[in-house]
């Protein structure tokens, strides 16, 4: 059985400016570096004008914490107003970047195809998608949950090799969770993101499956975090509000002290 390394990554979204930003990675670094948390890896994904002053912090501090980005242009370069390429992404020394946020999807209208492009474009870049899928409520009620996950799955894969595969994350987000308050029960999760884990298998091969994180996101905290990652298929969290926090934050990074 292969070990995956669990993986805590905070999706700040909209909030925090550079300074702001350096003030809470600090913090986080501060408060991680008085216990080993080399068992989970721990990242940040805060706006684009955030980047280069937490890259600033990470490398001349040599911190541990990794981080990303919050989307990524399907293009390489060009006359694409506001977007920001995986090069430049690259340049910053980015190991994530989110890929298909329903948020991105909900207001900007991003497809399956799209989603597609620009997990191939970070990989072009060398740097790791974290394809997000979800359903929202009325799927949800409806009991469409697991097979209309798993098409988000399938389009946002479609012709990625298995040597690029193997390093995906997948972030099973419900969309009625996030930022709601109203957390997917543990079984919730384990149900979508056992069936993701299932349908990767038949994609591409069970040992590959093995090796692919799937993180949970929605309305995670410090009090619910242990009981969603005693679940064997989910492997880590995609935290929003609760990222924005430091000190919570970190008791998610510690979910076994929970
Ligand atoms: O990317 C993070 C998710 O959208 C979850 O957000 P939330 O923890 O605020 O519900």
């Amino acid at each position: 059985m292969t070990t995956r390394t669990p993986l805590m990554a905070g999706n700040w979204k909209m909030n925090l400016n550079h300074l702001e930003a350096i003030a809470h990675v600090q913090k986080l670094a501060f408060a991680l570096a008085d216990k080993d948390y080399d068992a989970v890896e721990v990242a940040v994904l805060p706006p684009f004008v955030d980047l280069r002053s937490v890259q600033t912090l990470v490398d001349g501090d040599k911190l541990k914490i990794k981080y990303g980005a919050q989307d990524i242009s399907a293009h390489e370069s060009g006359a694409y107003t506001g977007e920001i390429s995986g090069s430049m992404l690259a340049k910053l020394k980015c190991t994530y970047v989110a890929v298909g946020h329903s948020e991105r999807r909900q207001y900007h209208g991003e497809t399956d195809e799209l989603c597609n492009a620009k997990v191939k474009a970070a990989y072009a870049n060398g740097i790791t998608p974290i394809l997000c899928v979800g359903e929202g409520l009325d799927v949800r009620k409806a009991g469409r949950q697991v097979p209309h996950t798993l098409a988000q799955l399938d389009g946002g894969l479609d012709g990625i090799p298995a040597d690029q595969a193997e390093s995906i994350v997948i972030a099973y987000e419900p969309v009625w969770a996030i930022g709601t308050g109203e957390v997917a029960t543990p079984e919730d999760a384990q149900e979508v993101c056992g069936a993701i884990r299932t349908r990767l298998a038949e994609l591409y091969s069970q040992e590959l499956a093995d090796k692919v994180r799937i993180q949970y996101g929605g309305s995670v905290k410090s009090g619910n975090v242990a009981a969603i990652m005693a679940q064997p298929d989910v492997d880590g969290a995609l935290v929003g509000g609760a990222a924005l926090d430091a000190e919570e934050f970190v008791k998610i990074v510690r979910f076994r002290d929970q």
